[in-house]
């Protein structure tokens, strides 16, 4: 079932939470919501669940227009955090309650629904455990049996709020390729808010990065790596050195030191200079950065340094291969050697 959101915008008194988000989601896709506390992710996530509803804009299933429909009445599956399981009810119990509390006429009998939580316990994994109470599991448990009560009415929507939030890190990996493979086997369409990156980039097809309640960049998760669309993204995915930078006639410059970087059509005036760890050499003079090493540790094969350049409030992080890297107190001088500019200079 695709999702398809046009002009979407939320304000809470008069702080703007959404601001006239359109977004289109496709049958079958695994999409991310990535973004910082606060950007609204959340908020989009309810109004698509109908548990909150949009100021203006609308929201439509498969080209059917459900703005007005109670959360009820959408059919979709939804885990999030706050929305913890029932403690007094067993496992089974709490599988089977969006079957429980439906009206007379539409709930299946008890047989159907105690066949039907059997299946779902089984896909989660936890068919033996269904006579126990969330307490008795563990955090990993406990979300599968969320899971399994988000799928229990048979929704084609699956939404997911920071669903591994609280879990360790092997737990979730685990989880997420598992949640991954139900979501293709099940041929749902799942939309899941993280502020993880890894875990959007690892997880879905596409990525949507939000701020401040807009849309920043919907994309592939390499290209939102590769192919950042704004300052913000490059700098909230991955790794990033930023440089404050003036470009003048073409050349670009760092106080009154020229760069060999293109100006990548930039007008003349303030910028912003980008590049990754591993996007600069240490190179003898010329045109670089003269900088001292600070730290120098081992890092996946490689010495990452951290470089104090004069007027940076933040040391430059370097990868640099080979066998004899520099040492904490050189004088060394660094070029970046694949870098992006972005027009307006970022505040620190
Ligand atoms: N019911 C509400 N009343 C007032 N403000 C709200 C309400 N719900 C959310 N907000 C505000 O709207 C903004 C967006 O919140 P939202 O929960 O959507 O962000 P988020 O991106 O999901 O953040 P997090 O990653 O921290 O969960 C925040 O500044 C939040 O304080």
């Amino acid at each position: 079932m695709g999702i398809t959101l046009s002009g979407i915008s939320k304000k809470f008194d008069a702080f703007t939470a959404l601001g006239n988000i359109d977004l289109e989601v496709r049958p079958g896709e695994f999409l991310a919501l990535l973004g910082p506390s606060g950007s609204g992710k959340t908020t989009l996530l309810r109004i698509i669940a109908g548990l909150e509803f949009a100021d203006s804009g609308t929201v439509a299933f498969d080209g059917q227009d459900v703005s007005h429909l109670p959360v009820a009445d959408r059919q979709v599956g939804f885990v999030f955090q706050q929305y913890a399981l029932f403690k007094h009810m067993t496992v089974a119990d709490n599988v089977a309650f969006g079957l429980n509390v439906k009206k007379r006429r539409d709930r299946p009998s008890r047989q159907e629904i105690q066949a039907r939580v059997a299946e779902l316990l089984d896909l989660v994994q936890l068919g033996a455990l269904g006579g126990r109470y969330p307490a008795q599991l563990s955090g990993g448990q406990r979300q599968r049996v969320a899971l399994a009560r988000a799928l229990a009415v048979g929704p084609r929507i699956l939404l997911l709020d920071e669903p591994f939030g609280a879990l360790d890190a092997k737990v979730r990996k685990d989880l997420r390729r598992w949640l991954r493979e139900l979501h293709d086997r099940m041929g749902l369409t799942s939309i899941f808010v993280t502020h993880d990156q890894e875990e959007a980039l690892e997880l879905a097809d596409r990525v949507v990065v939000m701020d401040h309640g807009r849309i920043e960049q919907i994309a592939e998760p390499h290209d939102v790596y590769a192919q950042p669309a704004s300052a913000f993204v490059y700098d909230f995915v991955g790794e990033s050195n930023r440089l404050p930078v003036t470009i003048a006639g073409g050349a670009v410059r760092f106080g009154d030191r020229e760069l060999q970087v293109g100006s990548d059509g930039l007008a003349d005036g303030p910028a912003t200079l980008f590049f990754r760890p591993h996007e600069a050499v240490i190179v003898p003079d010329g045109p670089a950065l003269p900088a001292i090493v600070s730290l120098a540790r081992p890092k996946h094969g490689v010495t990452r340094i951290e470089a104090q350049v004069d007027g940076l409030p933040h040391p430059l992080e370097i990868d640099v291969a080979g066998a004899n890297p520099p040492k904490v107190g050189d004088s060394i001088a660094v070029a970046p050697t694949r870098s992006r500019l972005f027009p307006h200079p970022m505040a620190d």
